[in-house]
């Protein structure tokens, strides 16, 4: 269970004879993932005659789209929409452990909005009143225009005119916990603070700003940092190709133990199979496991045990009505699709690999869209800086020449790096390393973006060693980042030989692909993944949020409102923030551990307009936090995967910096007037958005700071310690993407120890998202992004 998925949603209908006066009326419901599932053309190459259906076009019972902000007991609704009077809001019982339970398929009148409202996936509410005709429109006319004076209050403005504002508010009701930082001074203004930071950065050339965390420990050896043995007939049987193995176990040990560097490097040892020995594996045919969390890493370790076949009994608990997590695409009655989280996956390592295999696995290789090298999304990154536009560098010659926001040639960073003297420390900001490393442009208008697009963090507290541990080691070890790659290079993670040789792999590899997605959202990726795991016999518990957790002699005992499930292992893939109060009566000092990972909040404007809008087509923009714009960055969705003569834009705003900007508990409206007034100014689109969705994303991310690698450690080692059936998963230890999460999954449903050594895998989208193309030392055989 995500923190999210505790929040549950509605749909909001207006009355007969009402909704009509709305553009963005459906002609059905809008569905989110599978039930949604487009063919092939109608999301990638949505025919481009198809209009947005006009507003007398309208059947009269006909849903409005948008969505509404959920008023949770733990989380104050943010928006007047809901907040107005009591009885709009759902009918909720709320149990002792202030968990919000909706008591679905019931419909309501809402006396303040001039409608009822009822229950239903994909949170969906509009809230018409008599001014709603107005909004909206297609068709292109005066109205239409937004002011151009940037001081003229736009017609969005809430108290104006009032609009049929479409949000949702996704909140962590379990645990209201905010981790979002607050200015270090009330009084001081955002740019003060960046001047002065700013100064002192400039001067920090040679002095890293290493931050050693209070339970730090010695680097780990990157060489032991997860390469072990490897047994064919185990990876035959991880593949579900092979029937049970017979392994010698004695024999596996020694190979284990005797060339673990020569198995790494010859023979592509895919770690994820280790750990299946006889006895092991043996012991295992009879235990049950329960899976905490289902969200995207829940669902792939109950994939994965089920796979492995070795299980009496896998349940997979979730606290929610909805399984994916962060992982959530709205399909509209036009077929048109919003990504409210994760949208594409990158094809670059064995991460990326072992995530498209798995969509083969899942039968969704014809649904998979691949988005090459050449295509604008891919080449084109751009920045936004002094109010304009700038294209990064997306080739070797153009590391030579001076381009904006860059003052010199970027390749000046690389000399500069292997001049620099080397800075002996444990760990120290991603900032603080590009800046003493590559320079402070490098810093400001590299990592920091970079940081943000990732993150949505703050490159200055972020942890170099847990992010790009490689560079930094190589740097240790050889006193420069290129020269050490280079030395270093027969020492890379090598491509899993068996995850190349698949065949949506070697098709993504032969037709270039960078990033990819599935027809009709991402979320269909979940339910396809929700389907498998229900055909293994995995059990299911949704609504049943963990409320504890006991030992029980060797066993763990799962609390639930409703019910206990006592099993002999536990997969937890909930965030570490909500795990931290669950293993509480276990071990409080586990818990304490987990709750010192930081989250981050995100809020989420999807925005739609009739019409090819974008002149410089690519993947979008980022704003390095030095700019004075208020959000995070701007995804050209539509650039990527066309839906149509339209253009979808997210605007995404906060992480690190929400509470700053947007204090606790922001309206939804105010977020959409944030992301209108970006995209009147950045982009110059002055129409109305024909329909827009704003979410919020309580505490998604979590905060990889400097420190992180050493508390997962110290809590792995304490799990291990006390010899409890319990294996950590997900986006709180081993990487924040998709692919990240699902082979942490992997790992951990496989037995197999997790280390840092997943994290290696994070160094590869800070490539794909570089102002630098992919030096050749990263560009191995398995990364077709990179030829
Ligand atoms: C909710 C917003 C998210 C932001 N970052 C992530 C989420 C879910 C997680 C994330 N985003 C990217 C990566 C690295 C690549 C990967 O592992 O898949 C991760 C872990 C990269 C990324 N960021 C954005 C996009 C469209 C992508 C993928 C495509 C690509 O690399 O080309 C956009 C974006 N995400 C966030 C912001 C602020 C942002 C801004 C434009 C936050």
């Amino acid at each position: 269970m995500r923190a999210a998925e505790a929040a549950g949603s509605f749909v909001y209908q207006p009355p007969e004879g009402e909704d009509q006066e709305f553009v963005d009326a459906p002609q059905q419901p809008e569905t989110t993932g599978a039930s949604g599932m487009l063919k092939e053309e109608t999301l990638f190459s949505m025919a481009a005659s198809e209009p947005v259906p006009a507003a007398a076009s309208m059947p009269p019972t006909a849903p409005l789209s948008g969505d509404l902000l959920i008023p949770t007991p733990a989380a104050a609704a943010p928006s007047d929409l809901v907040k107005e009077d009591e009885e709009n809001l759902l009918p909720v019982k709320e149990d002792a452990a202030n968990v919000l339970t909706l008591e679905e398929d019931k419909e309501i009148i809402q006396p303040g909005a001039k409608g009822k409202l009822a229950l239903g996936e994909g949170a969906e509410v509009h809230l018409p009143d008599e001014k709603d005709e107005n909004l909206f429109p297609v068709r292109e006319d005066e109205e239409n225009l937004l002011p151009v004076d940037e001081d003229a209050e736009i017609p969005f403005s809430r108290g104006k005119e009032k609009m049929p504002v479409a949000v949702e508010e996704v909140d962590d009701i379990l645990l209201p916990k905010t981790t979002d930082k607050a200015p270090k001074s009330q009084d001081d203004s955002v740019s003060t603070l960046k001047d002065k930071e700013e100064e002192a950065e400039q001067q920090q050339t040679s002095e890293a700003a290493a931050v050693p965390h209070p339970s730090a420990s010695p680097p780990l050896d990157w060489d032991d940092d997860g390469a072990e043995g490897w047994d064919p007939e185990v990876e035959e049987m991880i593949a579900g190709s092979a029937s049970r193995p017979t392994i010698d176990q004695a024999q596996l040990e020694r190979e284990l133990e005797l060339d673990i560097e020569k198995v790494r490097i010859e023979d592509n040892i895919d770690p994820n199979d280790l750990n299946l020995d006889e006895e092991e594996f043996g012991d295992k045919m009879t235990k049950s496991v329960a899976v905490l969390g289902g969200g995207i890493g829940g669902l792939a370790a109950a994939h994965y045990l089920g796979r492995l076949g070795c299980c009496s009994r896998v349940v997979v608990v979730e606290g929610t009505h909805r399984l994916g997590g962060w992982v959530s695409s709205t399909t509209h009655h036009d077929q048109v699709v919003f990504e409210h989280g994760p949208r594409t996956l990158r094809v670059v390592g064995n991460a990326g690999m072992n995530t498209l295999a798995l969509a083969e696995e899942l039968g969704l290789a014809d649904q998979v869209r691949g988005i090459s090298y050449g295509h604008p999304s891919a080449k084109n990154r751009m920045l936004m800086v002094g109010g304009k536009l700038h294209k990064l560098p997306n080739s070797v010659k153009a590391l030579f020449t001076k381009s904006p926001p860059f003052s010199k040639p970027l390749a000046l960073s690389g000399v500069r790096d292997l001049m620099a003297p080397k800075v002996v420390n444990n760990d120290e900001s991603l900032f603080s390393f590009v800046n003493r490393r590559f320079g402070h442009e490098a810093a400001k208008y590299g990592i920091d973006p970079m940081s943000r697009g990732i993150f949505a963090g703050n490159a200055r507290e972020l942890s170099v060693n847990c992010i790009a541990r490689r560079l930094r080691d190589v740097e240790q070890k050889h006193g420069s980042v290129f020269l050490g790659m280079f030395k270093d290079r027969k020492n890379a993670v090598k491509p899993d030989k068996k995850l190349s040789s698949n065949e949506l792999v070697k098709r993504a590899k032969r037709e270039k692909w960078v990033v990819w997605s599935v027809a009709g959202g991402l979320e269909n990726f979940v339910k396809a993944l929700e389907n498998n795991v229900l055909e293994n016999n995995t059990e299911i518990w949704k609504n049943m949020p963990v409320k504890g957790m006991s030992k029980s002699g060797g066993k763990l005992v799962i609390q639930t409102e409703e019910k206990e499930l006592e099993v002999d292992n536990v997969i937890s893939c909930l965030p570490s923030n909500i795990m931290s109060n669950v293993i509480q009566p276990v071990s409080p000092k586990l818990s304490t551990l987990l709750s010192s990972i930081p989250y981050v909040t995100v809020g989420i404007v999807n925005l739609e307009y009739p019409g090819q809008l974008i002149e410089e087509p690519g993947f979008g923009y980022l704003v390095p936090s030095s700019e004075p714009n208020r959000v995070l960055g701007v995804i050209y969705d539509t650039c990527t995967f066309p839906q149509g003569d339209r253009t979808i834009l997210t605007v995404m705003m906060g992480g690190y910096w929400f509470k700053e900007l947007f204090g606790d508990d922001p309206s939804l409206e105010s977020l959409l007037d944030e992301a209108l007034t970006e995209v009147r100014q950045s982009l110059k689109i002055k129409v109305k958005p024909t329909r827009y969705h704003v979410r919020i994303l309580r505490d998604c991310i979590a905060q990889y700071v400097v420190g992180h690698s050493e508390t997962v450690d110290s809590a792995r080692k304490l799990i291990s310690d006390m010899e409890l059936p319990l294996a950590l998963a997900g986006s709180s230890y081993d990487g924040v993407g998709v692919n990240d999460v699902i082979m942490s999954a992997k790992n951990a449903a496989s037995g197999w120890p997790a280390s840092t050594w997943s994290l290696v895998v994070l160094v590869a989208p800070l490539v794909v998202w570089g102002a630098v193309p992919a030096p050749p030392w990263v560009q191995t055989p398995a990364s077709p992004c990179h030829g």
